[in-house]
């Protein structure tokens, strides 16, 4: 289970970021989170990934603390960012490589999974090119790739659809459904409400950083769409 209590996450001398988050997700929960440009949700994610500090809150993975236990907690974590910044210098072997070492993954697991990753992401036959010579979808899938090597508990995606072609959104959709049901919890942010509420069976709707929708997706969903929904709730 991921805990998130009170989350408060302000940038120095703005007033701009995630003022209070509260949360659950339970194993098999993939959560979207949803909500207008600039409402908070990287910064939420940033948080909970162990990249932005907070100064307020608790984040417990399966009772693991990010502050007391930081490098436990992001052991069992997989995290996409919105922009897929990677080594550019390395090959895209090289990369997974490294990323797998860092988890310590078994070199049969580690090729097993490449082998089913590069294939289903199209990637096996650049894997031996720069990073630099990759477009962005390609950069995009080679992080999702790396994320999913070692089989993380919590799957944390920024905008992990913006930039995908239809293949790779597909195998995306279908992977986490996957994941969730072995057990593993996503959380990931989202503009794309059509896909959101079709995969997803819980939703967080983060206004100018708070909480201002925590439900499961069939109970919100019964009687209007979740664009109906987002509409009436963010309308200023
Ligand atoms: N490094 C920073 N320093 C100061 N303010 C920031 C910083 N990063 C983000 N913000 C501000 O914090 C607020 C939340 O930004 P955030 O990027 O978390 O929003 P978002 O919900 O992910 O938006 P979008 O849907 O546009 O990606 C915004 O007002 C933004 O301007």
């Amino acid at each position: 289970m991921l805990s998130i209590t009170n989350l408060r996450k302000i940038y120095k001398g703005t007033d701009k970021g995630i003022k209070d988050l509260t949360l659950t997700i339970e194993n098999g929960d993939i959560c979207a989170f949803i909500g207008p440009n600039g409402a908070g949700k990287t910064t939420a994610l940033k948080a909970i990934v162990g990249i932005h500090p907070y100064e307020q809150g608790t984040i417990a993975l399966n009772d693991i603390n990010l502050q007391t236990d930081p490098q436990k907690f992001k052991s069992m974590l997989g995290y996409s960012p919105d922009n897929p910044d990677i080594y550019e210098n390395l090959r895209g072997y090289e990369y997974l490589n490294f990323i797998g070492s860092i988890y310590a993954v078994p070199n049969q697991k580690f090729q097993q999974e490449v082998d089913y990753l590069t294939e289903q992401l199209d990637l096996k036959k650049s894997l031996s090119q720069l990073i630099s010579s990759y477009s962005h979808g390609m950069k995009q899938r080679l992080v999702l790739i790396s994320i999913f090597l070692h089989n993380p508990e919590l799957i944390i995606l920024d905008e992990p659809f913006v930039g995908l072609d239809p293949n790779a959104s597909y195998f995306l959709t279908n992977e986490l459904q996957k994941r969730a049901q072995a057990g593993a919890k996503v959380i990931y942010s989202t503009h794309v409400l059509e896909v959101a509420e079709k995969i997803c069976n819980r939703v967080v709707l983060i206004d100018n950083g708070k909480v201002k929708v925590n439900r499961l997706m069939q109970e919100l969903v019964a009687k209007e769409t979740l664009g109906e929904i987002f509409r009436r709730e963010t309308a200023r």
